[in-house]
């Protein structure tokens, strides 16, 4: 496979940076989205994030940034949906990717959970229909799950598997669609485990996130839990299942103890204040911490 012509719907937090990893890659890319000041500064943002990583900030130039979603996919091999968390929404835009798209372009949603299957239920021809769940922040993360539906074509994943590899992602392919695929399904297994320690009153919000950092949080990036349970012995892992998952939160929906947040307003870092007060400079020197230590990783 040589250059592919790639459309990027949504100019966004995620749209930006995977039009960015694409275009860094070589490919012309197409950038559209429904909000024209989003759209405006999307090649300023690019350009930035290039130079901060000291890439070739003439990357940007292959970007197009185009006014319309039917102009942005007409001449597309490969479409990638980056638009809000709305199943109605990605639905309708699919319809309209269908209906602008070439037959076999290869047509991809950013979702973070929603099943791909739901979202790409209603079109023609599903076997070219795939999700591609990358993270944040796209260009720092390596990353890409994906996933096909009982529809999605061999040929189709094998495309988009190629695609992401050459770009330097690390695409894996999720066999089934379930509701967060796996890298949200296994973060939220823990997010669960550690809401439920603070309502519990076993610990406070700060210890649960010093005792992760400090302790196998450093281990995390290059040691899996599997390989560890391997590592440490299956029949220990058996052992400790049968004495801690009995008294694990299992509970089927979302913590009253989260939901008291959200509803006192309480919404985090964006009021000031969600399971720990932050000031600004509190926030910022969080938001730096977090792109210093991937750009490390790099
Ligand atoms: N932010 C993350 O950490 C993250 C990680 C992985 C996946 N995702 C998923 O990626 C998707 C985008 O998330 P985001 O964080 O970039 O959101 P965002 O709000 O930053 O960007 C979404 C963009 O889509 C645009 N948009 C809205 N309606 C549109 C339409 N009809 N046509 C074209 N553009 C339209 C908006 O103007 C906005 O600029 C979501 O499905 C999200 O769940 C987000």
């Amino acid at each position: 496979m040589g250059t592919a012509r790639i459309a990027v719907i949504g100019a966004g937090m995620m749209g930006h940076g995977i039009a960015q990893v694409f275009a860094l890659a070589g490919h012309p890319v197409a950038l559209t989205d429904a909000h024209a000041p989003t759209l405006a500064s999307a090649l300023s943002r690019v350009e930035a994030n290039l130079v901060d990583l000291d890439e070739d900030p003439s990357a940007v130039k292959r970007i197009r940034i185009v006014e319309t979603l039917a102009e942005a996919v007409r001449d597309a091999d490969y479409v990638v949906e980056a638009a809000p968390e709305n199943l109605e929404l990605k639905r309708k835009l699919f319809a309209d990717v269908e209906a602008a798209a070439r037959p076999d372009a290869i047509l991809a949603s950013n979702t973070s959970v929603i099943p791909i299957t739901e979202i790409m239920r209603n079109l023609k021809a599903r076997e070219r229909a795939v999700g591609t769940h990358w993270w944040n922040p796209p260009f720092l993360v390596p990353l890409v799950e994906v996933i096909g539906t009982e529809w999605t074509s061999e040929a189709t994943i094998a495309f988009t598997m190629d695609l992401h590899a050459r770009a330097g992602k690390t695409p894996v392919h999720v066999k089934k669609d379930v509701p967060g695929f796996v890298g949200n399904r296994l973060q939220h297994a823990l997010w669960r485990e550690a809401v439920s320690l603070v309502e519990n009153g076993i610990c406070d919000a700060e210890t649960v996130d010093t005792v992760i950092k400090a302790s196998f949080g450093r281990r995390l990036a290059v040691l899996g839990p599997l390989e560890n349970a391997d590592l440490v012995g299956t029949d220990l892992t058996l052992a400790i299942h049968q004495t801690v998952l009995p008294s694990i939160e299992g509970r089927p929906g979302p913590s009253p103890y989260l939901e008291a947040l959200v509803k006192d307003g309480r919404l985090g870092m964006k009021s000031g204040e969600g399971f720990r007060r932050w000031t600004p400079e509190e926030q910022a020197a969080l938001k730096k911490r977090v792109v210093d230590h991937l750009k490390t990783q790099r």
